[in-house]
């Protein structure tokens, strides 16, 4: 362990849980997957483990494993041709995965979600627990998006996104991505060969996003891009980000060693700032909103602020400035957060659009009912901290 104090040697010190996300880029070539890549990554990932480290991997490659079968070469032009070669692939990769893990002693489980899976809330539950289960009986989870199922309104897209959402559902103190760069440059060193490295990011700002562009590379999907949200997601929710390059599998223990490779991304302060924690815990709740299956997944999952359109029924007596619970369209308590708006005013513009606020009330006081910097998301496993 590093004995020098900057934020990520202070933080790896204190990580148990983490979660590791592998690139298309890292696990395959042209041809389809590069064994050899892993095989080391397994025996670098097992060691972790070894060392004490909850391990929850999220691993591409399923497509790469897959087409050669199907006789293609480049990327799969069609979703039913990348569902049919990850159908192919999947089984394939988990085999390489399983055979070097046992090699050493170890053991993998194979998990395989939809953005669906996630959203509801027993299911996500259910994943929760088996994916505890299974850390509890040292055996390190393989996830992927279960693409041979999705359509696009269950997608997750990317498996950054996937990996940042598994990150919260475990409740791990740190996201690896590996990918086939270094980290986040300041420009796409593809395109400008003198760009430069970043890294840590303290917040991911405009200025930063901007830089990663929207490219992917020749095998991956999302590109710095949906890293980047990725990395934001997790930040957000206080659980540590790092991209670093997987090409070279030991960059990964290097990493945890406290080299300084890569981009480490802070999580957000002490994960609730003092005015959060006085909502969460202090502020006592005068009444309930209940919100639609959109506005619960642009609170939860996009980091959105509470808009009218999103509220289906409001209940308790309340003023402006009291704290409210949120319920999901279940009925589920899943955040709590300062209104803008008093019960009597939110009977009259729930559901209604933003712009429609000052033709019904004739005011308006801000165009969210709850800003997101005052609000707070309930932990994944129950309503403890807050209710
Ligand atoms: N600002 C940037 N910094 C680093 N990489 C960038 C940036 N902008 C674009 N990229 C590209 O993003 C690619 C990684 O994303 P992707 O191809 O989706 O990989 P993966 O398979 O690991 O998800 C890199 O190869 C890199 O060329
Ligand atoms: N689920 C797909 C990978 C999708 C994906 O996000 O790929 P990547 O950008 O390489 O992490 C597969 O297994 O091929």
């Amino acid at each position: 362990m590093p004995h020098n104090t900057t934020p990520r040697a202070a933080l790896i010190a204190t990580v148990r849980r983490v979660v590791i996300k592998i690139g298309s880029a890292v696990l395959s070539g042209d041809s389809g997957l590069n064994l050899a890549q892993i095989e080391k990554l397994s025996a670098n990932l097992w060691q972790l483990r070894q060392r004490g480290y909850d391990v929850i991997v999220v691993s591409s490659g399923a497509v790469a494993a897959g087409k050669k079968d199907l006789g293609i070469c480049g990327r799969p032009q069609t979703i039913a041709l990348k569902q049919a070669a990850a159908a192919i692939g999947q089984s394939r990769l988990m085999r390489f995965y399983r055979s070097a893990f046992r090699s050493r002693g170890g053991n993998v489980a194979q998990i395989l979600l939809t953005r669906d899976d996630l959203a509801n809330r027993r299911r996500y539950l259910n994943a929760r627990n088996t994916l505890m289960t299974l850390l509890e009986y040292g055996i390190v989870p393989i996830i992927n998006e279960n693409d041979t199922v999705v359509v696009d309104e269950i997608r997750f897209g990317d498996n950054d996104n996937l990996s940042s959402m598994v990150a919260s559902l475990v409740e791990a103190n740190l996201l690896v991505i590996l990918s086939d760069v270094d980290g986040l440059y300041d420009r796409d060193p593809r395109q400008h060969a003198e760009a430069r490295l970043i890294p840590e990011v303290e917040r991911i700002s405009a200025d930063i996003e901007t830089m990663a562009g929207n490219a992917s590379g020749q095998l991956g999907t999302g590109g710095m891009a949906s890293k980047l949200k990725a990395a934001k997601r997790a930040t957000l929710q206080g659980v540590a980000a790092a991209i670093i390059n997987g090409l070279d599998p030991d960059n990964l223990l290097r990493f945890f060693d406290g080299e300084d490779i890569g981009t480490y991304f802070i999580p957000a302060s002490a994960r609730m700032t003092a005015k959060k924690h006085w909502i969460a815990f202090t502020k006592k709740p005068r009444g309930k909103l209940f919100v639609d299956a959109g506005a619960h997944r642009a609170l939860v999952m996009e980091g959105k602020s509470l808009l009218p359109s999103g509220i289906r029924g409001v209940e308790g007596t309340f003023e402006r400035g009291d704290s409210v619970s949120l319920y999901d369209d279940s009925g589920n308590f899943f955040a709590r957060g300062v209104t803008n708006y008093t019960l009597a005013e939110l009977l009259h513009i729930m559901g209604k659009k933003t712009s429609e606020i000052i033709d019904i009330l004739g005011y308006k006081y801000a165009d969210e009912v709850i800003h997101r910097d005052n609000l707070v998301l309930s932990t994944a496993d129950d309503d403890r901290p807050l209710d």
